[in-house]
C-alpha cells in the first residue's frame, strides 16, 4: 500500500508552502485538492465566509469538531489574537498526525491544542480538561449526524455563553437536516445561511451561523 491522501497532502504542503507562512500552507492545499485530489476541506470558497465571520467574533477561545488534516484549523488559528486558544478535535489517530504535523508547518502549534478521541467523549471534559469556562466561537465540520447531539451537549455542559457563534459546514452537501431543523426551530439561537459552493466544484453548499441567545 502507498501513502493516503491526507499523507499526499501534507506532502505537497512541505513541497509547495513556506514554513511558517499560513496563507502559503492554505493556498498549496488549495491548489492541490483543486487540481490534483479533491479532499474535504471547507475549501477557499467557503473559506472566506469562515474568516468574515471569525474576524467579526475575534474569539479567545474557539473549539473545532472535524480537524481532518487541519486545513480549517490553519484557516482559523490564522486569524487569532495572541493569547487566544484554538481546541480542535479528531477521531482518526492518521488523520491527526497529519494535521499536527500541517498546523506545525503553519508554525500555528502553539494556539492550537489537539485533542484525540470523540466528540461526545471530549466536549464533557473539556472544562476539568482544558480550563474552559466557555467557547466563543465553535466550528462543526466533522460527522454531519454528530452535530445536533454535540450541540446539544455543549448546551448541557455549559459551554455555550451569550453570543458564542456555531458556524456549521455542509448543511446542504452532503447536508445536517437534522441539525438545521434544530437551530432553525430553537427559540435560543439566530440562524442564517451562507450560501456558497462545495470545496474545489460548482455544487451548492453553504454554512449556517447560529448564534446562542442564552
Ligand atoms: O463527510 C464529511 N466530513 C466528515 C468529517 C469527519 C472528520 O471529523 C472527524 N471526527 C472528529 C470527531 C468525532 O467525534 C467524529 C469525527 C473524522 O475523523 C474526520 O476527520 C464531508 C463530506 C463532504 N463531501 O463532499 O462528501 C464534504 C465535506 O466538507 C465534509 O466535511
Ligand atoms: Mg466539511
Amino acid at each position: 500500500t502507498g501513502t493516503s491522501r491526507p499523507q499526499r497532502m501534507l506532502k505537497a504542503v512541505q513541497k509547495n508552502a513556506t514554513k511558517g507562512d499560513p496563507q502559503s500552507v492554505i493556498s498549496a492545499i488549495d491548489y492541490y485538492c483543486r487540481h490534483k485530489e479533491w479532499a474535504m476541506n471547507v475549501g477557499d470558497d467557503k473559506g472566506l465566509i469562515l474568516d468574515s465571520v471569525l474576524m467579526e467574533v475575534n474569539p479567545s477561545t474557539v473549539l473545532e469538531l472535524g480537524t481532518y488534516c487541519g486545513y480549517s484549523t490553519v484557516r482559523i488559528a490564522r486569524l487569532m489574537s495572541p493569547g487566544s486558544k484554538l481546541i480542535t478535535v479528531e477521531f482518526n489517530p492518521a488523520f491527526a498526525e497529519v494535521a499536527r504535523q500541517i498546523i506545525a508547518y503553519a508554525g500555528l502549534q502553539d494556539k492550537v491544542t489537539l485533542v484525540e478521541g470523540s466528540s461526545g467523549d471530549l466536549i464533557p471534559k473539556m472544562k476539568e480538561r482544558f480550563g474552559i469556562k466557555y467557547f466563543d466561537f465553535v466550528f462543526l465540520d466533522h460527522w454531519k449526524d454528530s452535530y445536533a447531539p454535540d450541540t446539544k451537549l455543549l448546551e448541557d455542559c455549559g459551554l455555550l455563553k451569550k453570543g458564542t457563534v456555531l458556524l456549521a459546514d455542509n448543511v446542504i452537501c452532503p447536508g445536517a437536516p437534522e441539525y438545521l431543523k434544530y437551530v432553525r426551530n430553537s427559540p435560543r439561537y439566530e440562524s442564517r445561511y451562507y450560501k456558497s459552493n462545495l470545496e474545489y466544484t460548482k455544487a451548492e453548499d453553504g454554512l449556517e451561523k447560529s448564534v446562542f441567545l442564552g
